[in-house]
Formats: structure tokens, C-alpha cells, sequence
């Protein structure tokens, strides 16, 4: 079973508690959500893998470590997931961006694909799939279903704010996938939103209502 880890550090839960903010407006949300994603990334990639090198320095020679394979995959869930690319970027500058596009239908709360766009070798790389929320689970045990599906083997799922309820279901559907949350909240509401929560991610982010 995959592991399933709250990160707790202090910087991380103090700048939660201003996107929760109902005041907090967009363009500081937008700021603040980079920044979570940026400091939760550090974590995340605590195991990637290295490889022994030799660097030359102007001394001598020196037997080093340098992060082996190819290119980590950043894929957002659009549109919310989009808010978490630019500060994970921060940390790992080279890495490939795919999208996929899925928005939950308002009645059914049942996630509709509508565009998925991968680098190529995904069976190859280290995926982290993004998207600040992890309600009822179901976008992103489609998201990973596409991404399997391509051929990718290796995923992590990264959210800022995670329900109960996602986190069962993700690890039921996935269990090879290592969930990472900024926080486990308490419930879902009768309309599918996490409580406390910070209600639509996608149209603080965004400006849309
Ligand atoms: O776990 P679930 O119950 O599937 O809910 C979580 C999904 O809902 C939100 O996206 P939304 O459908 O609002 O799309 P948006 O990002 O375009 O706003 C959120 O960003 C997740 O993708
Ligand atoms: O609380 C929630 C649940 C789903 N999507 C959001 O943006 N927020
Ligand atoms: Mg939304």
C-alpha cells in the first residue's frame, strides 16, 4: 500500500491558514498556493533516486551524487492543478509538464476528462499528478486511470487539502500511489466540498465564480 503523509511543517500550515481565509483574495491566493506546492515538493522528493558521478572541481576530483533517470512529469488536473505548477517548478526546474483537463460534473460529482496531453516515456519517469483539492477522490482516480493507461507506473498524488473520503478511495482504486496532503480535513458536504476546506479551488485561483 502506498503511503499516505500530511506535511505538517510549520511554513506549510501557517500559509494554509491564509488561503482558507475567505478574505484572502485571488492574487494572493495564487501566490500562496505556489508557495505551499514549492515547500511540499521539497518533501515529496526526499527519495528520488541518485546516481554516483565523478565533478572535477578546482581542486580535485570528487566522487558526488547527482539525481538519476529521466525527467520528473509534473501533471496538473486542470484548471485548479495549474495553481501548483509554477512553485513545484521552483524545486525542479527541468521537469516535463503533461495536462489533464477534468471537471466534476456539479450533480453527479462525477469527474469528465475533456484533454490529456503527456510527454512521451511516461513509463520511464517519476509522476507527480497536482491538484490543490481531493474531495470525493474521483478526479483523481481518473486522472491516474489515464495516466496508467499511457503507461506510466511510477505516480505520486500531491493536494493541498484532502477529505477523508478522497483519500479511501484513491488508495482503494490505487494503491501503488503515495498520497501527499497539506491537510486531512473533516468531511464532505452534501454538495461534495471539504469542510473547512477552502471551497473552490479553481475559482479563487482563477477569479471565476
Ligand atoms: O475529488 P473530487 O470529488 O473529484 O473533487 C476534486 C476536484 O474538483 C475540483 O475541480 P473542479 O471540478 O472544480 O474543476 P476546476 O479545477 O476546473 O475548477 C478540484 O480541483 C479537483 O480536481
Ligand atoms: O472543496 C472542494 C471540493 C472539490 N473541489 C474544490 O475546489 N473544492
Ligand atoms: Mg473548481
Amino acid at each position: 500500500m502506498g503511503k499516505f503523509k500530511v506535511l505538517d511543517h510549520p511554513l506549510i500550515q501557517h500559509k494554509l491558514s491564509i488561503i482558507r481565509n475567505k478574505d484572502c483574495g485571488t492574487r494572493e491566493f495564487r501566490e500562496v498556493v505556489n508557495e505551499i506546492a514549492e515547500l511540499m515538493a521539497y518533501e515529496v522528493s526526499r527519495d528520488m533516486p541518485l546516481e554516483d558521478c565523478v565533478i572535477e572541481t578546482p581542486i580535485a576530483k570528487a566522487k558526488m551524487k547527482r539525481l538519476a533517470g529521466k525527467k520528473v512529469v509534473i501533471v496538473p488536473i486542470l484548471r485548479a492543478g495549474l495553481g501548483m505548477v509554477d512553485g513545484i517548478l521552483e524545486l525542479i526546474p527541468a521537469a516535463k509538464v503533461g495536462h489533464v483537463g477534468m471537471y466534476r460534473d456539479e450533480k453527479t460529482l462525477k469527474p469528465v476528462e475533456y484533454f490529456v496531453k503527456m510527454p512521451d516515456d511516461l513509463a520511464s519517469r517519476e509522476i507527480l499528478i497536482v491538484d490543490p483539492m481531493l474531495a470525493t477522490g474521483g478526479s483523481s482516480i481518473m486522472a491516474v486511470d489515464a495516466l496508467k493507461k499511457r503507461g506510466a507506473v511510477n505516480i505520486k498524488f500531491v493536494c493541498l487539502v484532502a477529505a477523508p473520503e478522497g483519500v479511501k478511495a484513491l488508495r482503494q482504486a490505487h494503491p501503488d500511489v503515495d498520497i501527499f496532503a497539506a491537510a486531512l480535513d473533516d468531511h464532505l458536504n452534501e454538495n461534495g466540498y471539504i469542510v473547512p476546506g477552502l471551497g473552490d479551488a479553481g475559482d479563487r485561483l482563477f477569479g471565476t465564480k
